[in-house]
C-alpha cells in the first residue's frame, strides 16, 4: 500500500449531514472520510468478481444482477436499544437500472443505500454487490476494493472543500488513497469535470459555483474512477428546479448513454420519470415497486415537468 499521508485533519474535512441536517443524522468526521474516500479506496486486496458489471478476463458468462439483498434487516443500537431501521428487505438491481428508492421519513431508505455500498453492515441477511457475496467473513480490503472500481456515491450535501478548486475537490479522495500519480489524478479529474459539463469551471472555487454546478462537481468526484453503479442519496435536495433539472439530465445521460446503475434517494416525486423503476419504503419494508413507462421518461418527463 502506498498511502500519501496529507495531514488534512478530520475538522477540516466536511460535515456531511442528510436531509434536515438534524442532530442525528449528523455523520462523524470519521464516517465523513470513509464516505469521502469511500468510492476511491486503495486496496492490495483481490477485485471483485465481475457480475454483470464490466468483465474482466476469462469471466464467465456475467449475470445481469448488480445488486441483491435478500432479507436485509439492519438494527442500530442506541446505548442498550435497538432501533430497527430495516426488517427484511429484498431487492435485486439489474445492471443498467435507475431505481428511484421513496418512502415515508424513517423508513429506511437512507439505511438501505449505506448498505447497499458497503459504508454499513446489515444485522442480518444476505448481500451481494457486482457478484460480490458481502458478509460477516468480509474483509474490508475486498469491501475496499468494491467501492474503490464499483461504487460512486453522491450525497445531498455537496461536501466539497471551500478552499480547494473544483478539479482539486475531485482529485481529492484519490489523493487521500494514495491513487495514480499527480498527472493522471489531475487528467482523470479533468476528465470527470468534462464529463459533467465543467470544464470551463476547473479552478473554480465552491464559492464560485452555483448550487447545481457544485453538485456536478460531487458526481465528477463519484465519477472520477468510472464506477459501476452510482448511488445518490437526495442529490438535488438543495437545488432549484433548473439546477434539478441539469444534474438529473446528466444522471439521465450517464444511465441512458453509459448504461451506469443508479440507485437514488428522493423525495422528489417529479423525479420519478427519469427512473426506470421505482421503490416505495415503509417502516423498514419494500411496500412496493413500480417500474416506470420507457415512453414517459426523460426527457420527456423533464419537459412534462417544466410545464406543469
Ligand atoms: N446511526 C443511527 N443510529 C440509530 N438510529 C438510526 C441511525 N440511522 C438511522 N436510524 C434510525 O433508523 C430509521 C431509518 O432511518 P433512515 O435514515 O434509513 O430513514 P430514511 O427513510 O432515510 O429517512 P428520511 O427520509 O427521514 O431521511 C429511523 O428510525 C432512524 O431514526
Amino acid at each position: 500500500m502506498d498511502h500519501i499521508e496529507l495531514n488534512i485533519r478530520d475538522d477540516v474535512l466536511p460535515t456531511m449531514t442528510k436531509g434536515s441536517q438534524s442532530a442525528d443524522t449528523r455523520l462523524t468526521a470519521t464516517e465523513n472520510r470513509t464516505r469521502l474516500t469511500a468510492s476511491t479506496s486503495r486496496t492490495s486486496g483481490a477485485e471483485p468478481a465481475s457480475h454483470g458489471c464490466a468483465p474482466s478476463h476469462d469471466a464467465p458468462p456475467a449475470s445481469n444482477t448488480v445488486v441483491e439483498l435478500k432479507n436485509i434487516h439492519k438494527t442500530y443500537l442506541l446505548g442498550v436499544e435497538g432501533v430497527p431501521a430495516l426488517r427484511g428487505v429484498s431487492l435485486t438491481v439489474a445492471k443498467g437500472e435507475w431505481v428511484a428508492v421513496y418512502g415515508t421519513s424513517g423508513g429506511g431508505k437512507t439505511s438501505l443505500l449505506n448498505i447497499i455500498g458497503t459504508i454499513d453492515k446489515p444485522t442480518k441477511g444476505e448481500l451481494s454487490i457486482c457478484g460480490t457475496a458481502i458478509d460477516a467473513n468480509t474483509t474490508d480490503d475486498t469491501l475496499a476494493a468494491l467501492r474503490l472500481h464499483k461504487l460512486g456515491f453522491v450525497f445531498q450535501a455537496f461536501n466539497l472543500l471551500s478552499s480547494m478548486t473544483a478539479r482539486e475537490n475531485v482529485e481529492l479522495p484519490m489523493t487521500l488513497q494514495g491513487l495514480h500519480s499527480a498527472a493522471q489524478r489531475r487528467d482523470l479529474a479533468t476528465r470527470a469535470l468534462n464529463r459533467v459539463g465543467l470544464g470551463h469551471r476547473l479552478d473554480h472555487f465552491p464559492a464560485q459555483l452555483s448550487g447545481g454546478e457544485q453538485q456536478r462537481v460531487t458526481i465528477a468526484r463519484a465519477l472520477a474512477n468510472q464506477p459501476e453503479i452510482l448511488l445518490a442519496d437526495e442529490p438535488t435536495g438543495d437545488l432549484d428546479s433548473a439546477n434539478t433539472d441539469r444534474v438529473m439530465d446528466l444522471l439521465y445521460r450517464l444511465n441512458a448513454e453509459q448504461k451506469m446503475t443508479v440507485i437514488m434517494v428522493t423525495h422528489d416525486p417529479a423525479l420519478k420519470h427519469f427512473c426506470s423503476r421505482v421503490v416505495y419504503m415503509r417502516d423498514g419494508r419494500v411496500a412496493r415497486q413500480e417500474t416506470v413507462d420507457p415512453a414517459a421518461r426523460a426527457p420527456r418527463a423533464r419537459r412534462t415537468r417544466r410545464q406543469g
